[in-house]
Formats: structure tokens, sequence, C-alpha cells
């Protein structure tokens, strides 16, 4: 059975008559990357702050099932002179855990923690940040796009760290405006504009089955065969179908159809997300 780790219900929060985050319910379960997705000012960062009690809501209700909560939202405050190690150990001291605290969590992001902060490279500086969330051993990290600003290698480096982490049991709640990133690490999304929560599913099931490209000829037999199984439209030299693979292959064939070519063609993360952000603008 799935279990809960963060569920919000109907959470809004309004600043004077605007209504920045509207009625979102989302769910988070135990063990999973959730990538709460969504492009700048949708909400996001106030809908995290609210689960954390960072932000009181207007209304509705945001629950944590964690024990243990790390977060990294815009940066904690490190000291650019000290070490990363001695930064951690000073984050460790304030919540009363041992210094060996800071040396695990250091070890587990796989920083040596030995460079000044501010000649670490961003890379570095959110491989800390992540660090310092999960100081004490956090079984939910909630992590404010952790990935900004990275390049391909650090954006590769932080995914296998992420993936790492739900692997070993942890729950991960980030958010991004990057929808290859999202597509790439995360089990389930949410997506949140003018915010709104949009949608909420697994990547697979938001991107769809897909339709499918079929290369035919006669084109206009199979155009006419296809429009019984649903919607036909011509591209590329061939046409789109919505319909399942096997029936449509079958009635082609028994059509006299010369069939050339059958490819599933899946939508990106991206062209669903300008549809459902279209649809409300
Ligand atoms: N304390 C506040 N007072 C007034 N407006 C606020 C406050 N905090 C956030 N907002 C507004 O709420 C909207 C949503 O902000 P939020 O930071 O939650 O969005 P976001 O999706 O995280 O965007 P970004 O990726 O740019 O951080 C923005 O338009 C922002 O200006």
């Amino acid at each position: 059975m799935t279990e809960t780790m963060v569920s919000t219900d109907r959470l809004t929060r309004r600043y004077g008559t605007r209504v920045v985050v509207d009625a979102v319910s989302l769910t988070v379960h135990k063990g999973e990357v959730y990538g709460f997705l969504g492009p700048n000012g949708a909400g996001k960062t106030t809908t995290l702050r609210m689960i954390l009690g960072l932000v009181r809501p207007t209304a509705g209700t945001a629950t944590v099932a964690a024990r243990r909560t790390g977060a990294l939202i815009e940066g904690p405050g490190f000291f650019p002179y000290l070490s990363g190690r001695d930064n951690l150990r000073v984050l460790a001291r304030h919540r009363a855990l041992p210094d060996t605290a800071a040396d695990a969590a250091l070890d587990r992001v796989g920083l040596d923690g030995g460079a000044a902060f501010r000649t670490c490279s961003l890379g570095m500086k959110q491989r800390l940040g992540v660090a310092a969330a999960l100081l004490g051993d956090a079984e939910l990290l909630v992590l404010d796009e952790p990935t900004n600003g990275l390049d391909p290698g650090g954006m590769a480096a932080m995914r296998g760290l992420l993936r790492d982490l739900a692997a070993e049991g942890r729950t991960v709640l980030l958010s991004s405006h990057l929808l290859g990133e999202v597509q790439e690490i995360c089990d389930r999304v949410g997506v949140i504009t003018g915010g709104r929560l949009v949608a909420e599913s697994t990547v697979a099931a938001i991107r769809g089955a897909g339709t499918l490209f079929v290369r035919a000829a006669p084109v206009d037999v199979a155009a006419a065969v296809a429009a019984r199984f649903g919607a036909v439209t011509e591209s590329d030299g061939g046409l789109r179908c919505d319909s399942p693979a096997p029936p449509l292959v079958q009635a082609l064939v028994r059509a006299g159809v010369e069939v050339h070519e059958v490819r599933t063609v899946e939508r990106s993360l991206s062209d669903v997300f300008f549809e459902l952000t279209e649809d409300l603008a």
C-alpha cells in the first residue's frame, strides 16, 4: 500500500486580494520523488513554505507525516569564509546534533567539505544545501529548485543524488520550472499554474499513452479505416491516429492496406505542460 507522506487539502494563500495559491490538493507518497512543476510565479515556493509551516495558509490544510523533515528553500545562510564542513557543523550545533551528523551528511552527498563556501562551485553549494537538509537523517526532503542554475554535469549529479536518496526510502518533494529535469528525476508530478494545481499524476500518465504514427498506402483508405478508431490527422507523410496499435493494424491489413510503419509518438512533458497552461491563459 502507498503511504502518504505529504498531503494538502484545498491549501490556499492570499496576499491582499491576490490568490497566490488557490485550493491546491496534492499528495506525495512515501519514498517517491515528487516534482512540483510550474512557471515562475505559479505559487510553488509559497506552497512549499506552507507545507513546511513557514507561511500560514489563508484556508485549507497541509499535513506532513514525516517525523524528520529537511528543507532547502532559497538557499540556507552559509558563512562565506567557513568551509562546507564547518558550516554544516554550525547548523548541526544549532540543532543540538553532534559534529558527526554534519560529517555523515557531507559523506552522503559526496563532498569532502574542505573548501571555503565562497570558493565552491554552484553545484557544490547546492549539494551542501542538500546535505544541510539531510542533517539529522531527514526522511522527507523539501527542495525548492535544487537544480536551478546548474550546468548539465551538475544537474546529472544532483539527479543521481536525489534518486539515490529516494532509493534509500526517503521522500523527495522538489519544485522546478524545468520540464526535462522533472521528467527524468520524478516518479510523479504536480503541475501548478496561476496558483492552481492543473494536473497530478505519474510522468507517464500525464504524457498519455501517446498517439500512433502510421505510414501506409493507399493513404486515403488507411485514413478511412483509422477514422473508425479515433481522431486521424495527416502529418509528415503519414497519419497520426488516436488508437491502440493492434486492432488498427489488423483492420488496415484486412482492408488490403500496405502498412509500412507504425510507431508510438509520445508527447513530451513540455507539450503537455503547455497544453495545460494554455487552457488557463
Ligand atoms: N509575501 C508575499 N507578499 C506578496 N506577494 C507574494 C509574497 N510571496 C509571494 N508572493 C507572490 O506570489 C506569487 C507566487 O510566488 P511563489 O514564489 O510562490 O511562486 P513560484 O512558483 O515559486 O515562483 P518562482 O519560481 O519565481 O519562485 C508571485 O507573484 C509572488 O510575487
